[in-house]
């Protein structure tokens, strides 16, 4: 994390909210969150917690219904450089079925102004993919490598990754993983990447965003919120520390020795639990 001072931070969010109708309730409901720079971010939460709706915006694929976001520094997809600078990769590795791999590296030529192509076909060639394919008939993990070859090609600030690896077998996600952790090493760029799979987000993030009931419950780098976290032996709550759930608690200041360190899943589902057995919003609508 060496520019953290010179670099905008990744994302930041205000009061972010997003509704997709009048009626609903909102997908992200006032969200307040600040990524530093530099960061592998996990991005975590059960299903329907406003994860991709928070990636889109991020895009700016939608517009929020109130408050700010800005991703490295500036609004999301403020100018044709600025979408440049962002790389997104959506949910089941899209791709166009009837193009060949060689005709997405030429579309994605055409598309972007900081379209690398040399390192595209090196890619695509070191991961086995034939460039006359149609990618119809790739198999799920080649079609994700391609998806994440489009976009680490851009030479893109910022990843993006929706799921990226969720429907990959193990060896092909470990594949996915590698290739992912050495582009943004290599492209010296930050990513965010939305997950179920807490054991893939603990080997590549070391920053964490914990998302339930359309709220930020938790956000950190991983080292920090590890060091913050113990597990209790009783259910007494010693000074200075908050139960958070499931036997975790939070220390304010750095844990006395003689408590147990927590794992990033036992962190992770801890604030998960505690959001489902204590919505906000539900709480928000006894008060009124
Ligand atoms: N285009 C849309 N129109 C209407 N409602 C939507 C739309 N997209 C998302 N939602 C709703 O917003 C909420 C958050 O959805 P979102 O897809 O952001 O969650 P998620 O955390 O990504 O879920 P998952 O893990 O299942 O992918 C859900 O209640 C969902 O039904």
């Amino acid at each position: 994390m060496p520019h953290e001072h010179s670099r905008p931070s990744l994302l930041s969010a205000e009061g972010l909210t997003k509704r997709y109708g009048r009626r609903r309730r909102p997908a992200l409901d006032g969200v307040d969150l600040a990524v530093p720079a530099d960061r592998v971010v996990g991005l975590v939460g059960p299903n329907g917690a406003g994860k991709s709706t928070l990636l889109h915006l991020a895009c700016g694929l939608t517009e929020p219904t109130s408050g700010g976001l800005r991703v490295l520094g500036r609004r999301p997809a403020a100018d044709a450089a600025h979408l440049a600078r962002v790389g997104f990769m959506a949910q089941d590795a899209p791709v166009y079925r009837s193009f060949t791999v060689a005709e997405h590296l030429r579309l994605g030529a055409r598309l972007n102004p900081r379209w690398d192509m040399a390192f595209a076909e090196r890619r695509v060639r070191e991961s086995g993919l034939d460039p006359d394919q149609r990618a119809g008939g790739l198999s799920g993990g080649q079609r994700a490598q391609l998806a994440l070859t489009i976009a680490a090609a851009k030479r893109p600030d910022l990843l993006i990754f929706d799921e990226p690896a969720a429907a990959l077998d193990p060896l092909a996600r470990q594949g996915f993983l590698q290739s992912l952790t050495s582009f943004v090493a290599d492209l010296d760029a930050g990513a965010i990447l939305s997950s179920h799979l807490l054991a893939d987000v603990e080997k590549v993030c070391d920053h964490l965003v914990v998302l339930c009931d359309a709220r930020v419950q938790v956000a950190g780098d991983v080292r920090d919120l590890l060091a913050a976290h113990r597990r209790l032996p009783a259910a007494e709550v010693p000074a200075g520390a908050e139960l958070i759930d499931q036997g975790v608690a939070r220390f304010a200041a750095p844990p006395p020795p003689g408590y147990a360190p927590v794992t990033l899943e036992e962190l992770v589902l801890a604030y998960m639990t505690r959001a489902e057995r204590r919505p906000v919003r539900a709480v928000q609508e006894v008060a009124r």
